[in-house]
């Protein structure tokens, strides 16, 4: 990480960017323990390293639903790269290209989906919430299409926003000038309302967002686009058999950062079901506290494909806009490169159950 640690972006992060924008990015829902409790559940799996394997040509390269891949790496989807980095998310899209990452572009950006994509030089997902207004979405799903997205990633663990105690106290409200540029502007007028005790961002996504769908309208979305459809937040190894059972390509197996159902299950936890579930079925991919290059090595022996890295490239970008979201996301591979080397693995396909034990 050219001699920044991983931890002195988000120090300096944390320094650098107004209170209540720094509690809305490390904030979580309720207790803020399913924030804590993923990384603890990383921390609990250790190692089993094998030795005497020929690591003198490890390669790192894996490919997800079509698109080639540096490491098993993408950015999760977040909301309004703009609040930590003027140039937004067509900053974070630069950095993904030039590390050879996927970069997976919320719903909420506050850059429009095209000036995104013409800013990559790798592959792009757009995430959608599941509004109420159903046009917007599809409007949205053409667009993606005719910028060249190459999946859909529905977020399934947010019927509402959940109560974000931080945002709350501060009455957080996206800074005016800052919007959620690819919806309608009375879709995510998040930037109006907060008061202390309220965030304009939970109030707004409550109004906007649909509670009522089923797995029945997956079918909805189906209808209207080829795009493989990954589904976002699943953390059962029920859910994940239904959306099997439903055609869908992926999933993300998420607690959502610790930002949605207060307390529930880190999503390392809930992995070897999900994968037993699945057995190969679709593409799974991890997010939640993924810090180093040991957690995606982790990861890949749960079960996962490949790992979406959310905070730290927000980081990333408040310290030194699509510099430091590179660097951020460099010294993630360059880690896992050496996590490879040093537990025996000379392919992304060699980590399997046997590379782990839970304590
Ligand atoms: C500031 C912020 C905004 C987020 N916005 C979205 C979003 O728009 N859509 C979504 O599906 N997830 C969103 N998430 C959740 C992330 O996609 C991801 O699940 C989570 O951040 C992963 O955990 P990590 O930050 O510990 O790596 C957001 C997370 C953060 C921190
Ligand atoms: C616009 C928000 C609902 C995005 C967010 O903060 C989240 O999904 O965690």
């Amino acid at each position: 990480m050219t001699g920044t640690t991983l931890s002195e972006y988000e120090s300096r992060a944390r320094e650098l960017l107004p209170g209540p924008v720094w509690d809305f990015l490390a904030g979580g829902s309720g207790t803020e323990s399913a924030v804590s409790a993923g990384r603890a559940a990383l921390d609990r799996v250790r190692l089993r390293p094998r030795v005497l394997v020929d690591v003198s040509a490890c390669d790192t390269r894996c490919s997800l639903l079509g698109a080639p891949l540096a490491a098993p790496v993408g950015i999760a989807p977040m909301a309004y790269h703009r609040l930590v980095h003027p140039e937004g998310e067509v900053a974070t899209a630069r950095a993904a290209g030039d590390t050879g990452a996927l970069f997976t572009v919320s719903m909420f950006a506050s850059r429009t989906l095209e000036d995104i994509a013409a800013a990559a030089t790798g592959p792009l997902w757009l995430q959608l919430y599941w509004l109420r207004r159903r046009e917007q979405l599809t409007g949205l799903i053409r667009r993606a299409e005719d910028a060249g997205y190459r999946a859909l990633v529905l977020t399934v663990d947010a019927p509402r926003v959940a109560h974000r105690p931080r945002d709350a106290r501060n009455g957080f409200a996206v800074p005016a000038g800052i919007r959620a540029v690819n919806v309608d502007a009375s879709v995510m007028s998040a930037s109006h309302g907060g008061t202390a005790g309220e965030s304009a961002v939970a109030r707004h996504s409550r109004e906007q967002f649909d509670p009522s769908i089923t797995w029945a309208d997956l079918a909805w979305i189906r209808e209207r686009t080829a795009l493989p459809l990954v589904l976002k937040g699943i953390l059962t190894g029920e859910d994940a058999l239904l959306a099997v059972e439903h055609g869908v390509d992926g999933i993300v197996v998420s607690n959502h950062g610790g930002r949605q159902l207060d307390c529930a299950i880190p999503a390392a936890d809930a992995l070897p079901e999900i994968a037993e579930a699945v057995a190969d079925r679709c593409r799974i991919i991890l997010d939640g506290s993924i810090r180093h290059g040991t957690d995606i090595a982790k990861a890949l022996c749960l079960g996962a494909h490949a790992v979406f890295v959310g905070r730290p490239a927000l980081w990333g970008l408040a310290h030194s806009g699509s510099e430091g979201v590179s660097a951020v996301l460099r010294g993630l591979s360059n880690e896992f490169d050496e996590a490879m080397a040093l537990m025996g693995a000379v392919r992304v396909e060699d980590f399997d159950r046997s590379g782990i034990v839970h304590h």
